[in-house]
């Protein structure tokens, strides 16, 4: 399980994200929903132990991020895509992220297949499309086989057929018992890809719950979110 205790961040004198708390189960996907500048990418990298909170904790599998002993083969991440070197081939980003890693060399083959990149493996990243580039990110967060995904906008840049195959990808995922936890502005796409649903606007959670119990009483989760922001006791902070 992923939980998120009652994390604050503040920069200087601005607060990113307010006394959020939320949990990602096993064998569900949880969507993290918000606007621009809602605070998601901050309380995702708190978890993923790329900036401290102000106060409260994150954990995964009960511990802190930094406490966990293979963190790559217990947590997949993808936070802003692949920042793969523009000139490396694919296939050698994924390579180096391995060996760096001690995961053996045949996972950079299966991840290549998984993602469906495996006809471009050969070609320098600076050639990929916006796309490419995602899938070449979740390829790499694939590498370690880990119980846990964390995604940043995952389906950002992505067509149509692309967000179908990652969605039947997330979907196989967490069927197999793991987690996964992703973030998106789209509130469209993501109500068919997700289980669980958190929705956080100005830094505060302003709901959680399952899909069916947050669009309950609307025509579509999107419905739902301006319903709740019109509600919103954090706006104007
Ligand atoms: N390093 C930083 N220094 C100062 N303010 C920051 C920093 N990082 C984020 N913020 C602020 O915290 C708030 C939350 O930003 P965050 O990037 O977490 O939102 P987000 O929901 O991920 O949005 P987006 O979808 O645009 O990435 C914003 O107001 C942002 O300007």
């Amino acid at each position: 399980m992923i939980e998120i205790v009652n994390v604050t961040k503040k920069y200087g004198g601005k607060t990113a994200v307010a006394r959020v708390g939320f949990t990602a189960k096993p064998g569900r996907v949880t969507g993290f929903l918000g606007p621009n500048g809602a605070g998601k990418s901050t309380t995702l990298r708190i978890l993923l132990g790329l900036d401290r909170p102000t106060s409260g904790t994150a954990l995964i599998d009960g511990r802190p991020y930094t406490a966990l002993k293979q963190p790559l083969r217990t947590v997949g991440a993808m936070l802003d895509g692949a920042s793969a070197v523009p000139e490396r081939r694919g296939i050698d980003h994924l390579r180096w992220i391995a060996q760096s890693n001690r995961i053996p060399a045949r996972r950079v083959g299966e991840v290549l297949e998984q993602v469906g990149l495996a006809d471009a493996a050969t070609t320098r990243v600076r050639k990929y499309s916006l796309g490419m580039r995602q899938r070449l990110g979740l390829a790499a967060a694939l590498l370690g086989e880990p119980r846990f995904l964390v995604l940043d906008e995952p389906v950002n840049g992505l067509d149509p057929e692309g967000i179908r195959t990652i969605r039947a990808f997330l979907r196989r995922y967490a069927d197999a018992g793991n987690t996964v936890l992703l973030s998106s502005h789209l509130m469209g796409e993501t109500a068919q890809t997700v289980d669980d649903i958190v929705i956080i606007n100005r830094g505060r959670i302003i709901a959680d719950g399952t899909l069916d119990e947050i669009t309950a009483g609307h025509t579509s989760l999107e419905d739902a979110f301006f319903a709740l922001t019109d509600a919103d006791p954090g706006q104007g902070r």
